[in-house]
Order: structure tokens, then C-alpha cells, then sequence
């Protein structure tokens, strides 16, 4: 049996409702999996299917749909701890986490950026990757069945990008994609496209340097050590469908310039897994929501191929993918 920890997220947000709609849906089609709902219990209904329980964890506000309170963001902070310690102490096998809302924990006092950053701390790790998969919803022969897009920089302002890149950051992200790639999706050798910072890959040096300093040395170091990587190319035309076909993983140097055009391409079908970690954690594609929120009509596609990867990436960790 698979048992999966599911954060509940935001409780103003679609978090829970998109939990709940989506843990019942996938344990009808997944007979070996269990989920623990970790939130509070008012937030979900009282019939539930019978391996999905609710870990219950008491709000600090009362809700309402739709209107943020930054007393619940140590609430949200306890489900995220509480999964973390059952996947680290080897109660879930995975961690699949619903969106939470950045701004309102910040406000709250606590520093965060996102589950990504929060779960490295957490997990005592000093670099993790942040990698979003997905199929294209545009059906085309030119585009490759999965889109995976991998960041070298994730949360910060697009002013600090440049001096957060380095050679030796690049070449720990190239190592964590190359290994969980392979360990955990099977992938051995990935092709990796990767991209320049600077308009046209920096034009040898007369849009930028970060390509000629940073990382066409990081490319060839790692080429040395065997990696398969191409680059630096122009981030305007490396999601081109001929580069796509053949790579597979883009790392983009910065959040937009990757995750704009697979969302762009993958909307509400993506998953984000973080790599790097002594844990397997899936999220979805989308944020709270919060216009939705209450409504019961937020899509759960993204919530669901969450689950799916959690649980695959379980199967292949505990060596029965073939069961
Ligand atoms: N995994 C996460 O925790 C995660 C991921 C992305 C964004 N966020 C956070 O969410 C908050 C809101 O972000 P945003 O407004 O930029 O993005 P968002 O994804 O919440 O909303 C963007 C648009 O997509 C729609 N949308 C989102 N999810 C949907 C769903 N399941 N079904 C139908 N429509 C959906 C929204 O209604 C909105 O129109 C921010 O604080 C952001 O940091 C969290
Ligand atoms: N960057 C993610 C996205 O755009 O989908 C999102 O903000 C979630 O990030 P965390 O998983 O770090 O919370």
C-alpha cells in the first residue's frame, strides 16, 4: 500500500475543496493507495471514502472563502511540517501539496517563498530544483508527448537573477536533474537544453556576459563529466517545437522565462516536483485560486496528475512500478 500525505493548502483558497474532490476521484482508480488529508476537518465532509482519512490540524481563524487572514498561516505551516516529518520518518511514501498563498505568510511574519525553498530547510538540503512537467494541451505532432522544464532560480526578484547565477550553482543543478531524472523517472543520461539569461543568449557579449562568464563554463565542465547538454541557447526560441522533440528537460535560468511557456503550453494539466530531496514531493500547476474559491468549480486535472506522479514515483522508489 502507497500511503500519500496531502497537504491541504490555503484554507481560503481552492486547496481543500480541489484536495478532497481529487483524493476520491484517484482512490477509486488506485486501489493500493491511501491519503492522509492533512488540514482541518471542518474543511472537508464527513463521509469520506475509505482510505482517505483527514489528519486533523486546527485552524487558528475561522474562514471565508475568498478573504485571506494571516492568523492561519502558522495552520498552513503545521501541514506542511507534519508531512514532511511522516515522509522523512517513512509514514507516507510522498508529499503532494495543494497551493498555498506566498504573500499572507509573508505578511504574517514568517519569511517564505514557496514549499520548494521551505521543504530544502526542512530537509537540511542546501540546493533542491525545481522541475514542472506536463503534457501539452495543444494536440500536435510537432510537440513531444511530456514537457519537463526544470529553474536554476526560483523565488527571487528578477533584478537579484544575475548575481544568484554562478558556475557552481549550475553545475549542482545539472548534477540533481541528471540524477533524479534517472532514479526517479528512469531517464538515464538526460539531454538537457540549456538557456542563456541575455536577449539572444547575451549576441557574444554585447547583450550581457552572464553566457561567456557563467554559463558556457558551467556547460563545459559538465560535458567533461560526461552530462549531454545544449547550449547556451537564445530563451526566445528555445521552446521551438525542433528543440522540444529532442530534449528532455529545458532548465530555464529564471521562474517566467520557463514556467511562462509551459503554462502557457500545460495549464491546469502540469506538476510540480521538487528534486534534490531525501523525499518525493508532487504539487500542481496553479495557485489558490482564490476568485474560485467556495465554488466547487476549480478543476482538479492538475491535482490529480499530482497524485498520479506521487504515487508512480513511490512505486518506482519501493521497486514495484511493474505491479
Ligand atoms: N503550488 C503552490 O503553492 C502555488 C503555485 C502557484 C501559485 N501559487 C500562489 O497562488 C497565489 C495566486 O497566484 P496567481 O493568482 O498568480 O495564480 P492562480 O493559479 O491562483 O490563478 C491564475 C488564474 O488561473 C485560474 N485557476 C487557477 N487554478 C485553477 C483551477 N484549478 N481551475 C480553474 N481555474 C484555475 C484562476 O482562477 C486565475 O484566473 C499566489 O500567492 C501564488 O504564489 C501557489
Ligand atoms: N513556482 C510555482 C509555480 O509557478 O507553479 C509555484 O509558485 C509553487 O512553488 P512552490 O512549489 O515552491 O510553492
Amino acid at each position: 500500500m502507497i500511503r500519500l500525505a496531502l497537504t491541504t493548502g490555503e484554507p481560503a483558497g481552492i486547496g481543500p475543496e480541489i484536495s478532497l474532490r481529487a483524493a476520491e476521484i484517484f482512490l477509486q482508480e488506485n486501489p493500493d493507495v491511501e491519503i492522509n488529508l492533512i488540514g482541518d476537518k471542518s474543511l472537508f465532509a464527513k463521509n469520506l471514502h475509505d482510505r482517505l482519512t483527514v489528519q486533523h490540524t486546527p485552524l487558528r481563524a475561522n474562514v471565508v472563502p475568498g478573504q485571506l487572514d494571516r492568523a492561519n498561516a502558522s495552520y498552513v505551516l503545521n501541514t506542511l511540517d507534519q508531512a514532511i516529518e511522516g515522509c522523512l520518518n517513512g509514514h507516507y511514501q510522498a508529499m503532494v501539496t495543494a497551493p498555498v498563498q506566498k504573500s499572507v505568510i509573508s505578511e504574517s511574519g514568517i519569511k517564505f517563498s514557496g514549499h520548494t525553498e521551505y521543504l530544502a530547510e526542512k530537509c537540511g538540503v542546501s540546493l533542491v530544483v525545481m522541475m514542472l512537467c506536463g503534457k501539452p494541451v495543444f494536440k500536435s505532432d510537432l510537440l513531444p508527448e511530456m514537457l519537463r522544464v526544470a529553474l536554476a532560480t526560483t523565488h527571487i526578484p528578477l533584478h537579484d537573477v544575475s548575481s544568484h547565477l554562478s558556475i557552481d550553482l549550475l553545475q549542482k543543478t545539472i548534477e540533481i536533474i541528471g540524477k533524479d531524472l534517472k532514479d526517479r523517472f528512469g531517464i538515464n543520461q538526460p539531454t538537457i537544453y540549456v538557456s542563456g539569461l541575455n536577449p539572444h543568449a547575451g549576441e557574444s557579449g554585447h547583450m550581457g556576459r552572464e553566457e561567456i562568464d557563467v554559463i558556457v563554463p558551467a556547460i563545459e565542465l559538465m560535458r567533461q563529466k560526461g552530462y549531454v547538454l545544449v547550449g547556451p541557447l537564445a530563451g526566445d526560441t528555445m521552446f521551438s517545437p525542433n528543440h522540444l522533440q529532442k530534449a528532455d528537460v529545458i532548465l530555464a535560468m529564471y521562474h517566467d522565462q520557463g514556467l511562462a511557456p509551459f503554462k502557457f503550453a500545460t495549464f491546469g494539466e502540469g506538476v510540480n516536483v521538487t528534486l534534490g530531496l531525501p523525499i518525493i514531493r508532487t504539487s500542481v500547476d496553479h495557485g489558490t485560486a482564490l476568485n474560485l474559491a467556495g465554488k466547487n468549480i476549480a478543476d482538479v486535472t492538475s491535482m490529480l496528475a499530482a497524485l498520479q506522479m506521487a504515487t508512480l514515483m513511490a512505486r518506482n522508489q519501493s521497486g514495484t512500478s511493474g505491479s
